[in-house]
């Protein structure tokens, strides 16, 4: 491999690093293991067409090895590819309670960590950028994440509602990317030392937020994907000097897992605690983590909850649906956004100051005189709720994949109208049946 490493990046490390920094350059140029998590929230999730043989030794769910993108384990939800430093990150957060993951596109910690809260608690996941926030929404969905709240805003457009509000957060800080180069050799064309400057200037500000947001005696993690001091030891020593209810805390260090450095952060020896990933002792791409708990007494917060907006004609649609198609129907936190009926996460009347895109688990749409069930609700529903489960066999998955119906022999047993399809026993679309055909109802956006 080739990475193009600026003579600015050298030098700086030759400097920081002495003779490391030769084997750092050298693991640079060496090829990165791909790894991958399953997916504990799925039914019998530990049916996959993949290799798990070399688990991941700090991670519950991951393992190294390859997957397709184009499986039916990757688009089910069975599977997610994350690089393995990456994974460390949920571990430490230890997520409990509400949790906020202020810079969560594409979503890999985010999916990650809602594995570990197995649907229990809220878990606010927020990116900035509309496009990728859109993404992130996607991989929430595809996973089957039902404690979810997707939005998109800016870390200080909390600030007004949710001071002292989460118990965790996590800061997943936009960076100078050092330790993709390996992984991406393109992005080292936007390294500069003043690029490294603007990030690092950029975390303390999202920083400051995640203060004013985390709770007396909550915990937050930050982390990054770079090595570069400004962006993590000296941004970590600003904040505890800034905010000294903050404090540092142990994070258990695996093999090839190294300890902060103080001389990169003022000579703080708290920054010790802190963890350090470089790819010539672990293996895995470049990553800081660092955990820190604010002192104080838990003060009670007030929710005020919006009204769910649901009528009772709508309420006896959803039951009608219910009634041809599932063996039981849950009401519970039922919420609806325009024609949209939703399993709210939170109806806690803060989040109504923010956008979101998504709360909680999308069950369906009102249409004229019926209710529609979405995509998101069938990756997310346990198989015995579903009266009729069809499973297709290989070309009637790439049939329905294309987006055509499947015409079935006159013979089908089929009575019920909605259906759920699986393919290799995995659930991944409602299929509607009328006049021996599975109409295709998969979303324009995911056939292929
Ligand atoms: C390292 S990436 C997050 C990766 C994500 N946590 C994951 O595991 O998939 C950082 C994210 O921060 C977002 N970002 C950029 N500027 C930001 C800002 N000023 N405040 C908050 N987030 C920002 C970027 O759009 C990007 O999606």
């Amino acid at each position: 491999m080739n990475v193009d490493l600026s003579n600015d990046f050298k030098t700086k490390y030759k400097k920081l690093m002495g003779d490391r920094a030769d084997s750092l350059f050298a693991a640079i140029e060496t090829k990165s293991r791909n790894s991958f998590r399953i997916n504990p929230l799925k039914p019998n999730y530990k049916n996959v067409a993949v290799d798990l043989s070399e688990p991941i030794p700090y991670s519950n769910v991951g393992y190294f090895g390859d997957i397709d993108g184009k499986s039916i384990d990757h688009l089910a939800g069975y599977l997610y590819s994350q690089e393995p430093s990456a994974m460390y990150v949920a571990e430490v957060l230890d997520p409990v309670g509400k949790v906020l993951d202020l810079c969560a596109a594409p979503g890999s910690k985010s999916t990650y960590i809602a594995t570990e809260m197995d649907n229990q608690g809220l878990l606010v996941t927020n990116e900035i950028n509309n496009k990728r926030s859109r993404v992130l929404s996607s991989n929430i969905e595809r996973m089957g994440i039902q404690n979810a709240i997707v939005t998109n805003n800016s870390p200080k457009d909390f600030e007004n509602k949710f001071e002292g509000y989460f118990d965790r957060i996590l800061v997943d800080a936009p960076c100078s990317g050092e330790g993709m180069f390996r992984k991406d050799p393109e992005s080292v064309k936007y390294w500069s030392l003043d690029y490294v400057e603007q990030c690092a200037n950029r975390q303390r500000h999202i920083l400051d937020s995640a203060f004013k947001l985390l709770k007396p005696g909550g915990i937050l993690v930050y982390s990054t994907c770079t090595f570069s001091p400004e962006e993590n030891e000296e941004n970590i020593d600003y904040f505890l000097n800034q905010y000294p209810e903050m404090q540092m805390a142990e994070i258990k260090k695996y093999a090839g897992m190294e300890d902060g450095i103080p001389s990169w952060g003022n000579d703080n020896q708290e920054l010790k605690k802190a963890l350090r990933m470089f790819p010539d002792r672990f293996d895995g791409e470049g990553h800081f983590i660092c955990k820190m708990v604010k002192a104080g007494e838990v003060t009670k917060s007030h929710e005020k909850n919006i009204s769910n907006g649901i009528g009772k004609d709508e309420v006896n649609l959803v039951e009608k649906f219910s009634k041809a198609n599932l063996n039981t129907l849950s009401q519970n936190n039922w919420f609806k956004v325009s024609d949209f009926l939703y399993q709210a996460a939170s109806l806690d009347n803060r989040f109504k100051s923010i956008h979101v895109l998504r709360n909680g688990l999308k069950l369906g749409e009102f249409k004229k005189n019926r209710f529609e069930p979405d995509i998101a609700w069938i990756l997310a529903i346990e198989p015995n709720v579903l009266k009729s489960i069809f499973e297709l066999n290989d070309d009637q998955f790439e049939t329905y994949m294309h987006g055509e119906s499947i015409i079935l022999k006159t013979d089908s047993n089929i009575g019920n109208k909605w259906l759920g399809l699986s393919y290799q026993g995995k659930l991944f679309s409602w299929g509607r049946y009328s006049n021996n055909q599975i109409k295709n109802v998969y979303p324009k956006g995911l056939r292929r």
